[in-house]
């Protein structure tokens, strides 16, 4: 994109996880581009020395076509800027459009919620954008979130907060499990390494299966199940013992603390 992108956080860990894999692949020009941090340093992007580095968020925002918000929800009370004339892509969990239009006087605004699989180029990002987006902006969305997975519209800003739970906290609830296995296995006896190796293997050929195969997740439980054999014997007892509503009320507490990042905000005291 010949377009000069600043990115406000630009040196956190979802920030590297986006840009990374756009750098490598040409989306993003790296003499275009310029990322702060309140300390004015940055690492992860040493491939690319041409890439600007400031401390100074009005200097990025003026020299940008396109700002990207990658900080903290805690830290956006620190963040007062003049974005207008710009596009906003915010990464944000919990923020919504429209206080951020506000807060930065912008109206075009797209509200994104990728996660960290992004660095291995299968990120999710599912994104809102506020009635005066152009489409060359939801271009611009599209290119620089495809570089690193998959990505697409969703018409209810609404439904981020839930994506936020869903695929924003990226591998963190399937390596739960991962690390629960790894847990058993080393506590009957299996090596450490050997565990962990296992495991590793099963979530790589299980995430394969999942992601690629013909069969839904649903149908994949099924045929194990009918099959009526030692994994149907496991299964059930993980359905008895609530697995399914365990993941149910994961994703439950998760959404609730990203709406009440809206809410905190929007509170007159906050
Ligand atoms: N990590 C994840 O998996 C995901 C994160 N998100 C969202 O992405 C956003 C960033 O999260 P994440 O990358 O994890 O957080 P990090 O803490 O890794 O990165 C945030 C960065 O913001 C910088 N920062 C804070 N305040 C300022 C400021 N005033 N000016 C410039 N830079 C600033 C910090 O650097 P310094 O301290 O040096 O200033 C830090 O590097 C969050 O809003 C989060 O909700 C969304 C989906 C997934
Ligand atoms: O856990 C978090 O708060 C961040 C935002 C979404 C995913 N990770």
């Amino acid at each position: 994109m010949s377009l000069r992108i600043g990115v406000i956080g630009g040196g956190g860990w979802l920030a590297g996880a986006l840009l990374r894999p756009a750098l490598a692949k040409g989306i993003i020009d790296p003499a275009a581009l310029i990322l702060s941090s309140r300390k004015g340093a940055v690492s992860g992007f040493e491939a690319w020395p041409a890439i600007a580095v400031t401390s100074d968020n009005q200097t990025l925002a003026d020299g940008s076509d396109v700002v990207i918000l990658s900080v903290r929800p805690g830290d956006l009370d620190q963040l007062t800027l003049d974005l207008r004339g710009k596009l906003i892509i915010s990464v944000m969990a919990g923020i919504p459009a429209a206080d951020l239009a506000t807060r930065y006087s912008s109206d075009r605004v797209i509200r994104s919620m990728p996660n960290a699989c992004a660095e291995w180029q299968q990120g999710f990002t599912p994104w809102f954008a506020t009635e005066a987006v152009t489409g060359s902006d939801r271009d611009i969305a599209t290119r620089f979130f495809a570089a690193s997975g998959k990505t697409i519209e969703i018409p209810r800003e609404e439904d981020l907060d839930y994506f936020t739970a869903l695929t924003g906290s990226g591998a963190s609830m399937p390596a739960l499990m991962a690390d629960a296995m790894i847990g058993d296995a080393i506590a009957r006896g299996i090596a450490p390494e050997i565990a962990e190796m296992a495991v590793r293997q099963l979530m790589l050929g299980a995430g394969t299966t999942i992601a690629l195969g013909a069969a839904k997740p649903g149908a994949i439980v099924r045929e194990f199940y009918d099959y009526g054999g030692t994994t149907a014997a496991g299964l059930k007892a993980m359905m008895d013992g609530g697995l399914p509503q365990a993941v149910v009320d994961g994703l439950k507490a998760a959404t609730d603390r990203a709406r009440a990042y809206a809410i905190r905000q929007s509170a007159p005291d906050a």
